[in-house]
């Protein structure tokens, strides 16, 4: 094989927006990007387990590790090689992983991770067959709710949906994880082959955003694993609940796409009943954040939210965005927890730019 450089872009993503649990998902303007360089004629790398030599600067680069067989983005990316008979990295693989998304905050890190793995996958096994609707089947065969993956995958606003699958399908999109993605093996290669997902597993719809929206995203310094966060959710909810999320995600796509946006109208479709009140017990302020942050009050506001399965709270706004973002730190200072803030914007889905 040649020698070959390149870099794959994914942007985080805020899943939901209030009522699209588990449906809707909007990719923002903050990119991880893996610097991949694969050199078989030299050396230095070639003792490295599975090829593979891992670099790591950014969020979480004092407890991501850059073992290939641990590390979330090449566990994915040897995935997606090993169900094409590729049990290793090529020869002297070097993935530089640039990580400015925060971990555990609901701004989809892991889904990120998980897209940009699959997509190295691909490029370093030269699996150029693989479509980016068929890199989903990959992705969802990990992270199994498909609206903050579909964000980053496809970019921009999108609805997301699971397609009905045979039993034999749907069996197969059930394996547990560990299966999917074994645990380390200490370098060991067991020669087993993982299970291929299902063809068309996901599919999603890209929605228009009017131009005038920017997301405000307030970042909370501690971290809810999203595991947690849908463990708090119930197992079944009271009929008026689910209507009361139908009516506003009807709203939802047309209320974001118009322009000039309509405040109000924005601000009642991105209400939610079905998984916000259950996840306060994890974010204390949260269900007074979201009801004392107004259109009437605030200027410049369209809505407020949990971002994905929080801690973030995302505001859409027009205008004032530093002093919508000041009202909510001070709420969340009530309960002695400091926030980070930034102005984000809807962003293309993953790219790979090949260098050499
Ligand atoms: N760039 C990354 N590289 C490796 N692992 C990552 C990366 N980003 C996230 N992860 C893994 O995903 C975990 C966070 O996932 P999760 O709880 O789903 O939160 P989030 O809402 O940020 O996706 C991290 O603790 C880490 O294990
Ligand atoms: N629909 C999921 C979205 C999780 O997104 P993340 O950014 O927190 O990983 C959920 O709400 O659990």
């Amino acid at each position: 094989m040649a020698s070959q450089s390149f870099v794959i872009r994914s942007p985080c993503s805020s899943a939901n927006i209030g009522p699209g649990f588990d449906v809707i998902g909007l990719a923002l303007s903050m990119f991880l990007e893996l610097h991949v360089t694969v050199d078989p004629p030299a050396s230095s790398t070639e003792n490295y387990p599975l090829n593979c030599k891992i670099t790591y600067e950014g969020e979480g680069e004092d407890e991501i590790s850059l073992d290939p067989e641990v590390n979330l983005i090449t566990r994915v990316a040897l995935y997606v090689l090993r169900c094409h008979d590729q049990r290793a990295f090529p020869k002297n693989t070097h993935v530089h992983v640039k990580n400015p998304i925060p971990l555990g905050r609901g701004l989809g890190s892991s889904g990120t991770a998980v897209v940009a793995g699959v997509m190295l996958g691909k490029e370093v096994g030269g699996l150029h067959h693989l479509t980016m609707e068929r890199l989903f089947d990959f992705i969802l065969m990990i992270e199994r709710h498909p609206d903050n993956v579909g964000a980053s995958l496809f970019g921009g606003f999108v609805g997301t949906y699971l397609k009905p699958l045979t039993p034999e399908d749907t069996a197969r999109v059930e394996i547990p994880l560990s299966e999917v993605l074994p645990a380390p093996q200490g370098g060991v290669d067991t020669g087993d082959r993982p299970p291929e997902p299902p063809v068309g597993i996901g599919h999603h719809i890209k929605f228009p955003w009017a131009g005038e929206i920017k997301a405000v995203a307030i970042i909370p310094e501690f971290e809810v694993p999203t595991a947690k966060a849908r463990q708090v959710l119930p197992a079944e909810y009271p009929r008026n609940d689910v209507t009361f999320n139908l009516q506003r995600i009807a709203l939802l796509p047309v209320a974001l796409g118009q322009s000039p946006p309509d405040p109000e109208l924005i601000y009642l479709a991105m209400q939610d009943k079905l998984h916000q009140p259950y996840r306060q017990t994890l974010i204390p302020g949260l269900t007074e954040i979201v009801e004392s942050m107004t259109t009437a009050t605030q200027p410049g506001l369209l809505g407020v939210c949990l971002s994905g399965a929080g801690p973030t709270i995302l505001a859409l706004a027009t205008s004032n965005f530093e002093e919508i973002a000041s009202r909510i730190i001070k709420k969340f200072e009530e309960n002695k927890i400091t926030c980070s803030w930034k102005v984000l914007e809807p962003a293309e889905g993953t790219t790979v730019v090949r260098t050499k």
